[in-house]
């Protein structure tokens, strides 16, 4: 099954963004937080797990898997391959642009000022990650957007946590919000899922204020 980037933005209000440090815990770190509600999984290529974690949590019931820090081109057909149906980028550029179109991966690149909103919709993506949103302005940068350049849908990632992601919810220009609240170290470090999927359950239960 194929789904676009907006259907699997509004699939899940929150999306952890995911870093595996060691692999055994990929699979019942899927299970956790699918059985919390949680099932679109941002996993990061920020170690040097990445792809085999993709792998493995494609396997899972439910799990909706995606790769984050794509910034390299190349990276992009490893981690279609590897079964991540949509990507992320901390940015843009003209490379990662053309990989997105030739590897078919749905991506949602990341943004910080509006001259890059404004490239990102020349280049036909309309759906974008703010990032980092907090430093970049959070809720009244997001609104500011919105007045002109209304017909972009955001998932602001950077600096947002349980407390503060229902006001970024509320937003008439946020589909979603990104973050590794979800998924802390010392839980994933303990072999503590019961944890993890308590975490997913008060994000799946978000939605705004
Ligand atoms: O690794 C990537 O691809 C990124 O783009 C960065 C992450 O999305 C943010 O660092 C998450 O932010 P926090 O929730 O504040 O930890």
């Amino acid at each position: 099954m194929t789904m676009t980037l907006l259907e699997i933005m509004r699939t899940s209000s929150v999306i952890p963004v995911i870093a595996i440090d060691d692999p055994d815990h990929a699979v019942p770190l899927a299970r956790a937080l699918v059985a919390g509600g949680i099932r679109v999984l941002e996993v990061t290529l920020r170690t040097k797990h990445g792809l085999e974690a993709i792998r493995a949590m494609s396997e899972v019931p439910g799990a909706i898997v995606g790769v984050g820090t794509l910034t390299r081109p190349e990276e992009f057909a490893q981690a279609r391959d590897a079964g991540a149906v949509f990507g992320v980028s901390p940015g843009l550029t003209s490379a990662l642009v053309a990989a997105a179109k030739s590897s078919g991966l749905p991506l949602l690149p990341g943004v910080m000022t509006p001259g890059e909103v404004m490239a990102a919709r020349e280049n036909g993506f309309q759906q974008l990650k703010l990032f980092p949103a907090v430093p970049a302005g959070g809720i009244g940068m997001l609104n500011a957007i919105y007045g002109p350049l209304p017909d972009v849908t955001f998932c602001p990632t950077g600096g947002i946590s349980q407390e503060t992601a229902s006001q970024f919810l509320a937003l008439k220009n946020v589909a979603c919000v990104g973050g590794s609240w979800l998924t802390p170290k010392d839980a994933i470090a303990a072999g503590n899922w019961d944890r993890i999927t308590e975490i997913a359950k008060a994000a799946s239960g978000l939605r705004s204020v």
